[in-house]
């Protein structure tokens, strides 16, 4: 049996590090070119076998009970929890994922993408012409505020500043190149205090808003007149009445099985957590790509004015945005905003000619496997026309070829969220701005999600004219 390849001498190991410690997928790549679709890296308990490709992703997503998530992300325990759905399988998992579906189906689905595009709304009325605006920055608070309201309730969405400045605490860590954040978390440092002190903050929040809940029997928080008026959510503030409520609610709802308050507590944290992150990085990097691209934003500008919907909320709605769909999953394909994804082997397999032991880690690369040679033409290219169906060669990729929200029962719960608020955001944003791309070649960063390093800065031009705030806008001036 060949030896798994690896970087061995002083020098592999150091430059492999230093490709890590640049960004995730500059790791991951230096591991394909060097070492082949086979590898390991890492010392101790953080040594990972990387196995990249179609074939790879399928082995591993398709077999839950030899690749297992606790174990994996350990290195969330402590900001996820015990019970968070990161870091359990089986039927714990299975049981907390389906009680929290309704905030992430349908009318739960339609109300966060209505929440996310007030915000956005009033993100971009705040935008002035002449203006040099981190977007992607913007855009993740933007989502984030919405966040805070759909997953926690109006009285913790009250205390946004407090809780949005506690979040990012802990993203200051969970952001941090690998190669330092496996560091920070097993030895005491400055770095893991602050996460740890924040994520007590945001908990204690959170802890006390269950409690008051349940003592009031009042799982949607909604007080004594009971659900909230149905309404404009830009207006109001406020869910409408139609939707599931918040997260909150959801977990603590008599439907479906009882959940203590730390399965409760758990849920509404990674929500927060692996929620606002990974959406503002699908919808910095769309702008980015769809900015960068000649001819792209004034498609969609174009599509956007002439949709029978131009304010589309629903999936049916988003379905229409044809151009619009294509951008979305080409730049998920270009900058999936999850790069990797591990799992904690149970027992040993095999893999292309190599027996991997059983209890090791392993991961598999969304990154890799949709930049892959072989599986896609011009790879690094960002050509939303590749989406066309009715094109002559068109052929659909495969769940394992093309998998930006994973796959199989660890699929992603916020899929449905973010399928239609990317799109319908994409479109909200072309319709009713000018931008001009200032950051031309944006450096990865981030763990959790990709994100542009430093920021991806445009300059805002003149508004295109538009009759009224969401209607159909009138001709571009310029
Ligand atoms: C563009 C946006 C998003 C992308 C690309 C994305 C991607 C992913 C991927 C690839 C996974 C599977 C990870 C694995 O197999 O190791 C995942 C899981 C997960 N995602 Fe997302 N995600 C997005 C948005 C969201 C949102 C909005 C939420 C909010 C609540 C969320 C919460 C989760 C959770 C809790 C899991 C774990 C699911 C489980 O273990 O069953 N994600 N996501």
């Amino acid at each position: 049996m060949p030896a798994i390849p690896s970087p061995r001498t002083p020098a592999q190991l150091f430059r492999a590090g230093r490709a890590f410690q640049h960004s995730l997928p500059e790791g991951l790549e230096h591991l394909r070119d060097t070492y082949g679709p086979v590898s390991a890296f890492g010392i101790g308990p953080t040594r990972t076998h990387f196995l990249f490709g179609p074939d790879a992703n399928a082995l591993v997503m398709k077999n839950e009970d030899n690749f297992r998530f606790s174990g994996a992300y350990d290195m969330l325990r402590p900001i996820a929890g015990n019970t968070a759905l990161v870091t359990t399988d089986g039927e714990p998992h299975a049981r907390r994922k389906r009680k929290a579906r309704p905030s992430f189906h349908r009318g739960g689905a339609e109300e966060s993408t209505r929440l996310i595009l007030a915000s956005i709304d009033a993100t971009i009325d705040s935008w002035r012409p002449g203006q040099h605006v981190d977007v992607h920055g913007a855009l993740r608070s933007a989502i984030r505020s919405a966040m805070l309201r759909q997953f926690c309730g109006e009285r913790l969405a009250a205390r946004e500043d407090y809780l949005a400045t506690e979040l990012e605490r802990i993203h200051e860590l969970m952001d941090r190149p690998l190669p330092q954040q496996l560091i920070a978390w097993k030895l005491p440092s400055t770095a893991r205090r602050r996460a740890l002190d924040a994520i007590a903050a945001v908990e204690r929040l959170i802890y006390e808003e269950i409690r008051r809940r349940r003592r009031e029997r009042d799982p949607g928080g909604r007080g004594a007149e009971g659900r909230m008026p149905a309404g404009d959510p830009g207006v109001q503030g406020q869910p409408p009445a139609d939707g599931p409520g918040d997260l909150i609610s959801v977990m603590l709802s008599a439907d479906g099985p009882t959940m203590s308050d730390q399965e409760v507590r758990d849920m509404v944290v990674s929500a927060l957590i692996a929620g606002y992150d990974p959406v503002g990085s699908g919808l910095g990097w769309a702008v980015y790509n769809s900015l960068n691209t000649p001819g792209v934003w004034q498609r969609l500008r174009e599509e956007a004015s002439a949709a029978p919907a131009p304010d589309a909320t629903s999936a049916a709605e988003v379905r229409e945005l044809r151009y619009t769909q294509w951008v979305v999953q080409e730049s998920l394909r270009t900058h999936p905003p999850v790069v990797m994804s591990p799992r904690r082997c149970v027992r040993s397999f095999r893999f292309q000619g190599h027996l991997i032991p059983g209890g090791s880690l392993v991961a598999v690369s969304e990154y890799i496997t949709h930049r892959s040679l072989a599986v896609w033409r011009e790879p690094d290219r960002f050509l939303p026309e590749r989406w066309d169906t009715s094109r002559e060669g068109h052929r659909a990729p495969t769940p394992f070829e093309y998998l930006p929200y994973g796959y199989g029962g660890r699929r992603c719960i916020g899929a449905n969220i973010a399928s239609v608020v990317l799109p319908a955001a994409l479109s909200r944003l072309a319709r009713r701005t000018t931008l001009e791309l200032r950051t031309r070649r944006p450096q990865f960063g981030g763990i959790p999600a990709l994100i542009p390093r430093d920021g991806l800065f445009v300059e805002v031009g003149a508004a295109p004219r538009e009759e009224k705030a969401g209607s159909v806008l009138t001709k571009d001036p310029r």
